[in-house]
């Protein structure tokens, strides 16, 4: 059970440069790097197709129907810090907008996760401003309702603590925990190496039944082709 009405002022992010190198991989890679693990429900999607975004986590628990913590939330914002932000119940208003990007962006903010809706779609386009929701919604929300922020939260079923690295892009969502940032990030190297090579050799036309040694098992599985 959540206390509500908590906002941690301290946070523990990785470093600058263990955040920058994570910054060129995307969140398949980061996802595979990892251990196959981190990544949020698929329903949380780019409210337009080129979005996306890496950095620490600022976290928010909003309440149904309410926005107020995001405010309270953008102050707490430093460079290229990421606002995630979770809900205490399923909701697809649209906490957020174009005007509040404005100001995330005016406090160094990068970006948006928000396992709830969002509106002002064209407008976050236009200002290539990423944000990844559950929804697009025109349905307005108030201020009324305390929540927190930089608690550790559940967002569309991942864990994110504050601090938690963020991906994401068009294939969806993937949480780093801060300890874990420069050795994902190098592990994410390593993939992209192996992937070039393998890249080589199928653009080359060579199988990948022969690339992953695959003949041998299907045989011996019985696999056999007739005609
Ligand atoms: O104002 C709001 O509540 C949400 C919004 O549309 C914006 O930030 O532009
Ligand atoms: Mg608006």
């Amino acid at each position: 059970m959540h206390e509500l009405g908590i906002v941690h002022r301290t946070i523990t992010r990785p470093s600058a440069s263990d955040a920058a190198a994570l910054q060129p991989f995307g969140t398949s890679t980061v996802h595979e790097a990892m251990g196959r693990l981190g990544l949020m429900r698929p329903y949380i999607r780019p409210v337009y197709p080129g979005a996306k975004l890496c950095g620490p986590a600022v976290t928010v628990l909003l309440q149904p129907g309410d926005n107020w913590m995001l405010h309270v939330a953008v102050e707490q914002l430093q460079p290229g810090d990421v606002l995630v932000a979770a809900c205490t119940t399923e909701c697809e208003d649209g906490f957020f907008g174009e005007l509040l990007a404005t100001s995330v962006r005016a406090r160094g903010g990068v970006g948006l996760v928000i396992d709830g809706g969002c509106r002002d779609a064209a407008a976050l386009e236009e200002m290539d401003f990423p944000v990844f929701s559950r929804a697009i919604h025109a349905k307005g929300t108030v201020k009324a309702t305390l929540g927190s922020v930089n608690v550790p939260v559940v967002c569309a079923n991942a864990l994110v603590h504050p601090g938690d690295m963020v991906v994401a892009d068009i294939d969806g969502v993937v949480v780093v925990p801060a300890a874990r940032t420069r050795e994902v990030a190098e592990a994410s190297r390593e993939r992209e190496e192996n992937e070039a090579a393998k890249r080589k050799r199928l653009a080359a036309g060579e199988l990948g039944l022969d690339m992953y040694q695959m003949r041998g098992k299907l045989e011996a599985a019985g696999l056999r082709y007739l005609g």
